[in-house]
């Protein structure tokens, strides 16, 4: 079962005295079991700050996190997270990377071969299981960092700019299989974009957040057909979340 997000007061100050930096909160937000909520803000707002606290990595100043009314206090392993930078090994093969997720979560890889298998070749990287990092483009690298993050079927996802360092093309290819994976096993996902056409594309709901310290003013439901393919994405209806959504930063005076 996908896990229901409650974030409480939250709020994130790094250090203290006249050098503390407060980078995030207050902020309550519920993300509902099976959403695809964006996180959408100007850089240095503090949306990584907390992704690092929703996965347990990073200790709040103030309020709390809940999955399905557990109290978040320490990493959580049956997540899936991606970050922009992938967190591939130089010393494994993109096979042996993939497994290390499992390795860590004290699960035995061998089972898995299958699954690690079809994983690879949803991401157009059967043929490159046995080859190092170091082999792979940094597209086919972050493709390998997307089945790291699936392997363990992951009942939530997060995503921190997965997307950020991809061209174009493969950015778009990745969010197709994305928002295919979301559409048939339904997690809940949590997705960090600077891009307003991105989050419009894949979420259920955007989360406008502010300049630092990142407050969550805005929650817009997305209200367009899935799967939101091209012809979604040359409609008026999309073209209007777009340009709103520009008018909030335009006021933030960060657009
Ligand atoms: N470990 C840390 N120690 C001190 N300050 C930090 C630390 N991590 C983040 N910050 C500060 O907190 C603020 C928010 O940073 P964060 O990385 O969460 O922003 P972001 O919205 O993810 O930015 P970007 O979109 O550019 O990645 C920034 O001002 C940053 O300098």
């Amino acid at each position: 079962m996908a896990a229901t997000i409650d974030i409480k007061s939250l709020s994130k100050t790094f250090g203290t005295g006249p050098q503390a930096v407060h980078a995030f909160g207050p902020v309550d937000l519920t993300i509902e079991a099976g959403s695809f909520v964006s996180l959408l803000g100007p850089s240095g707002c503090g949306k990584s700050t907390l992704m690092l606290m929703v996965a347990g990595l990073l200790e709040a100043s103030e309020g709390a996190i809940y999955f399905d009314g557990e109290r978040v206090g320490a990493p959580r392993t049956d997540i899936g997270i991606m970050f922009q930078d992938n967190t591939l090994v130089p010393w494994r093969s993109v096979e042996g990377n993939i497994a290390l997720q499992l390795e860590l979560r004290g699960l035995d890889p061998k089972p898995y071969a299958g699954r690690i298998r079809d994983l690879l070749r949803s991401v157009k990287l059967d043929g490159f299981a046995a080859r190092h990092p170091y082999e792979l483009s940094g597209g086919m690298q972050q493709r390998a960092a997307f089945c790291q993050a699936l392997v363990h079927e992951p009942e939530t996802l997060l995503f921190d700019e997965p997307l950020g360092k991809l061209d174009a093309m493969t950015r778009e290819s990745i969010r197709t299989d994305l928002q295919a994976l979301w559409m048939t096993r339904r997690p809940t996902v949590v997705f960090v974009t600077h891009s307003i056409e991105e989050a419009v594309q894949l979420s259920s709901v955007v989360c406008v957040v502010t300049p630092r310290p990142g407050r969550i003013e805005r929650t817009i439901e997305i209200d367009l057909p899935w799967p939101r393919d091209m012809e979604v994405k040359a409609s008026p209806a999309f073209t209007r979340y777009v340009h709103d959504i520009q008018g909030i930063f335009r006021d933030y005076g960060v657009l």
